[in-house]
């Protein structure tokens, strides 16, 4: 089987930002500014994973554990630090609600806009835009500027944008959470057909149950560092300390 994500030994830091005293400034200045003013720490420190093509994958861990961020370098929106991330094939999901959908334009506009930044040429997105606008369940809003959107609708738009882009691997943040019941069970039920379509999935999620549902392997990840890797239910032992 061929690799579909290779990420090796990254790290990434980030500026704990925490307000100096006036003494504390002085004296950096005095000092000619030597030093650093403010403290860094490793929100993913030494991380290395392969993903197989086909493999679904949950991504666990506590709070602030690097989750997010780690699927952030695979989708590419973010950099590290040092180490290098690779991916085969068109990566697409959703990580932030709305990024990559601007306030100003319509629903429609946003289709075109959204599908052009995940790769879909423009005749791809004409063919489809019917299905992606019935998908979303947006109706008749899909005229409206996507800034007078509430959370869901916003998320059901991009939901249905990123799987007709027909990814290679496809990454889910906790978002779905913000989606009503009934759109839940839809998204889950698609990307339950994704993974049977061999495609690769890495999911972020709290929700325990449904991630034994859609994957097989789990990595939990701990103060930025993966600290289990192994069948999904193993990991969600480890995750309840079971
Ligand atoms: N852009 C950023 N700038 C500064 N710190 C950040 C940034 N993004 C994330 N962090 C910090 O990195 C750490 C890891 O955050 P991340 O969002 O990856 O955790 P997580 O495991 O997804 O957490 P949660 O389960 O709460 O969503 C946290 O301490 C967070 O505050």
């Amino acid at each position: 089987m061929a690799l579909a994500i290779e990420i090796a030994g990254i790290q990434k830091r980030f500026a704990l930002r925490h307000t100096r005293s006036l003494k504390e400034t002085v004296l950096w200045l005095l000092k000619g500014r030597k030093g650093d003013l403010s403290k860094t720490f490793a929100a993913l420190n030494d991380v290395s994973l392969t993903v197989e093509e086909g493999e679904t994958v949950a991504l666990l861990g506590f709070n602030g554990s690097g989750k997010s961020t780690l699927l952030k370098h695979i989708s590419g929106v973010m950099l590290p630090d040092t180490g290098t991330v690779r991916t085969r094939g068109r990566v697409a999901g959703l990580i932030e609600v709305g990024a990559g959908f601007h306030p100003d334009l319509s629903g429609r506009d946003n289709v075109f806009l959204n599908g052009a930044i995940l790769g879909m040429s423009e005749k791809d997105i004409h063919r489809q835009f019917d299905s992606i606008v019935d998908f979303a369940e947006i109706g008749e809003f899909i005229d409206t500027e996507v800034r007078f959107y509430s959370s869901g609708m916003y998320l059901r738009l991009a939901f249905s944008v990123a799987v007709h882009t027909d990814p290679n691997v496809f990454l889910i943040d906790e978002i779905l959470a913000v989606g009503d019941e009934p759109f839940q069970r839809k998204c889950i039920s698609k990307i339950k057909e994704l993974a049977e379509a061999g495609k690769t999935l890495v999911v972020v999620s709290h929700d325990l149950e449904l991630i034994g549902q859609i994957c097989r392997r789990g990595v939990v990840l701990e103060k930025g560092r993966i600290v289990h890797d192994a069948p999904v239910a193993e990991a969600i032992a480890h995750i309840r300390g079971q």
